[in-house]
C-alpha cells in the first residue's frame, strides 16, 4: 500500500489527468446541470461539547468526486452525516443545487449514503435490497436491472446478502444508493472492512461507476493512498477544520501545512529548520551519498516497496531519503541534496506553506 514513488505515483497523475479530462468532458455534455452542486457554508456540528465541525466550507462541481481525508476524530463522519440530514446543524447551512436542505428531512434531500458496514438488510434478496429505496418511495424499480449490470450483480440478483463475498456486499450497497438516481452519493469509508485486495479493485469500480454516473460524491477516508487515488479533489480535515482544498498532485506536492505535509506520504515529507522556516522535501527528490564533510549520519536502511530508504540524523532532526547502492556503515557521514525547485518552505510559527 505504497504511495508516492514510482508506479503508483505515475499512476496517481495519470488518474488525476483522467478526472480532469473526465470533468472537461462532463461540462460539455451536461452544460450547467447545477441541481447537482453540493455546497456546505460555515458548517458547525456539536456533541454536548466537543466541536466536531467548525465553520466548515466546501463546493463540490456537479459530478465531482471528492475524497474527504482526515485522522480518526476529525469529523469526516459527521460532515456526511450533516450533509444528509442526520445531524443537527448548530450553525452554518448545506445547499444541494443551490438550494438551502438544512431543513429538509433526509430523504427529501436527493442524497444517498452508503456505510461503512453497508448495513444491507439480511432477509431480502440483492434485487429486493437494490430497489428498496425505490419501493418506499412508490417509484418504478426500473433502474434496478441497469444498475445491478452496471455493478456486476445481475447474476446475484437472487441471493441473499448472507450468500455474498464482502465485496459483492458493498458493491449491493453501492448498487442501492445509486438506483435512487441521488443528485449527492456520500460514501463513509465503504472500502474499510474489505482486504487489501478487494480494497483496491473495489477502488477502481467506484470510480468508474462515479464517472458514468456523473453523480457528485463525498467519499470519506483515513487512507490517504486511497484518497490521493480516488478523488478529483482531496479535502483534508482537521480537528474539525478544513485544512486544504485541492488536487492529489498539489496536496502531494503543495502541502498547504506542515501538518499535511506529515500527514500524507509514507514516508511523510521531510521537515527540518533552514533559513527561511521549516525547510519540506519528499524522499524521492533527495539525493544522498556518502561524504565525509556531509551534514547527516547514515542510521538505517529500509526496503520499502520497490524503494530503499536511508533514514538519517542531523542533531535531533531525522529524515528518510530514497537511495540506491549500497547502504553506508551506522553512523557514517552522508551528503543531501535537494533542487531549489523541489523545496517547500512552511512558517515556523503557524506550519502554513510559505
Ligand atoms: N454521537 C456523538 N456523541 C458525542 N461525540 C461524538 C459523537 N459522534 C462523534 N463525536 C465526536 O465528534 C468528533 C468527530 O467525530 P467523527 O465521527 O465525525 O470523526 P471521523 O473523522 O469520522 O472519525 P473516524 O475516522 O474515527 O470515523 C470526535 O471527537 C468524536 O469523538
Amino acid at each position: 500500500m505504497e504511495r508516492g514513488r514510482g508506479p503508483d505515483r505515475r499512476r496517481a497523475q495519470r488518474d488525476v489527468l483522467r478526472a480532469a479530462q473526465h470533468r472537461r468532458g462532463d461540462r460539455a455534455h451536461r452544460p450547467g446541470d447545477r441541481r447537482q452542486i453540493l455546497s456546505v457554508e460555515g458548517l458547525s456540528v456539536r456533541y454536548g461539547g466537543v466541536d466536531a465541525l467548525r465553520e466548515l466550507s466546501l463546493a463540490l462541481e456537479p459530478g465531482e468526486l471528492v475524497a474527504v481525508l482526515g485522522a480518526s476524530g476529525s469529523g469526516k463522519s459527521t460532515l456526511l452525516r450533516a450533509i444528509a440530514g442526520l445531524e443537527e446543524i448548530a450553525a452554518g447551512r448545506v445547499l444541494i443545487g443551490g438550494e438551502d436542505v438544512s431543513r429538509l428531512a433526509p430523504a427529501r434531500r436527493g442524497v444517498a449514503m452508503v456505510f461503512q458496514s453497508f448495513a444491507l438488510f439480511p432477509h431480502m434478496t440483492v434485487e429486493r435490497n437494490i430497489a428498496f429505496g425505490l419501493r418506499a418511495r412508490g417509484e418504478s424499480t426500473q433502474a434496478v436491472a441497469s444498475t445491478a449490470e452496471a455493478l456486476g450483480l445481475s447474476a446475484l440478483l437472487d441471493r441473499r446478502p448472507g450468500e455474498l463475498s464482502g465485496g459483492e456486499r458493498q458493491r449491493v450497497a453501492l448498487a442501492r444508493a445509486l438506483a435512487a438516481r441521488p443528485r449527492v452519493l456520500l460514501l463513509d469509508e465503504p472500502l474499510s472492512n474489505l482486504d487489501a485486495q478487494l480494497r483496491v479493485s473495489t477502488r477502481g469500480e467506484i470510480r468508474r461507476v462515479q464517472e458514468r454516473t456523473g453523480v457528485t460524491t463525498l467519499h470519506v477516508t483515513h487512507d490517504q493512498v486511497e484518497a490521493l487515488a480516488l478523488g478529483h479533489r482531496v479535502a483534508v480535515l482537521r480537528d474539525g477544520r478544513l485544512e486544504q482544498l485541492g488536487t492529489p498532485d498539489e496536496v502531494w506536492e503543495r502541502p498547504a501545512s506542515a501538518w499535511v505535509a506529515r500527514f500524507v506520504g509514507t514516508p511523510p515529507m521531510n521537515l527540518v529548520p533552514g533559513e527561511r522556516g521549516l525547510c519540506g522535501f519528499r524522499a524521492e527528490d533527495a539525493a544522498a551519498r556518502v561524504d565525509p564533510g556531509g551534514e547527516y549520519v547514515f542510521e538505517l536502511a529500509e526496503r520499502v516497496g520497490a524503494d530503499v530508504l536511508w533514514h538519517l540524523r542531523r542533531g535531533e532532526d531525522l529524515v528518510a531519503v530514497r537511495a540506491g547502492g549500497a547502504a553506508p556503515a551506522v553512523g557514517e557521514r552522508v551528503a543531501v541534496e535537494v533542487p531549489e525547485a523541489r523545496v517547500r518552505w512552511f512558517d515556523r510559527e503557524t506550519g502554513r506553506a510559505l
